[in-house]
């Protein structure tokens, strides 16, 4: 199925996953979709890999971690969560130097909790790993104060993003 693109979401200079300025991150970005759910696109470099030419299970599940927490902003813009709980299943290798997507969406919303699933999709459209995680809401400033955050854990994402994608 195809569906637009709503939103980019943000990134940041350092993470893991997102970071714009950390040589080993991915640099994923994320695209809110007119049916309610996150996609993420990435794609896995040498850095990644477990065994030759696959991808870290590490990596597979930061992945579902960052997408599923951050699926959470598409309803509650404001909601930031660190993980409590987080469980993946792994299906099938993931090939490094190929785009992943990862589709992810909100399934419990509280005061105090969040939870989603997410799946990461290879290019041929199968699923390569499914997750479920939990997430512990923390406010923008008790984060800021913990960890040191500024203002480059969200900036824009200045890539071009498409106008619809498809899985
Ligand atoms: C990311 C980089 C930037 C990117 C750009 C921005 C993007 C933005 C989106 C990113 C999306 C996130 C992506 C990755 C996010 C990480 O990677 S976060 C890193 C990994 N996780 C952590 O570091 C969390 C470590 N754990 C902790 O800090 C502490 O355990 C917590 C969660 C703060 C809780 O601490 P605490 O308050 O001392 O613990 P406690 O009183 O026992 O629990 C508090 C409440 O939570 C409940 N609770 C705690 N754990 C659980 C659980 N597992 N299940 C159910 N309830 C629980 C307790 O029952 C309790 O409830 P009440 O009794 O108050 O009703």
């Amino acid at each position: 199925m195809k569906y637009k693109v709503k939103n980019k979401q943000k990134i940041s200079k350092y993470c893991f996953v997102c970071g714009t300025d950390n040589k080993e991150s991915l640099h994923t970005k994320f695209y809110e979709l007119e049916n309610g759910e996150l996609m993420s696109v990435s794609t896995p470099t040498p850095t990644h890999q477990s065994y030759p030419d696959r991808v870290h299970g590490g990596v597979i599940s930061s992945v579902l971690d960052e997408i599923i927490g951050r699926a959470i902003m598409i309803e509650e813009p404001d909601a930031w969560g660190v993980t409590v709980e987080l469980n993946i299943k792994y299906k099938k290798p993931v090939p490094i130097d190929k785009p992943i997507k990862c589709i992810a969406r909100t399934t419990r919303n509280t005061r105090l909790l969040f939870e989603g699933t997410g799946e990461i999709i290879l290019e041929d459209g199968s699923i390569a790993a499914t997750g479920h995680a939990k997430y512990y809401k923390m406010s923008l400033e008790k984060l800021a104060k913990e960890t040191g955050a500024d203002d480059t854990l969200m900036m824009d994402d200045l890539s071009q993003a498409p106008e619809e994608v498809e899985y």
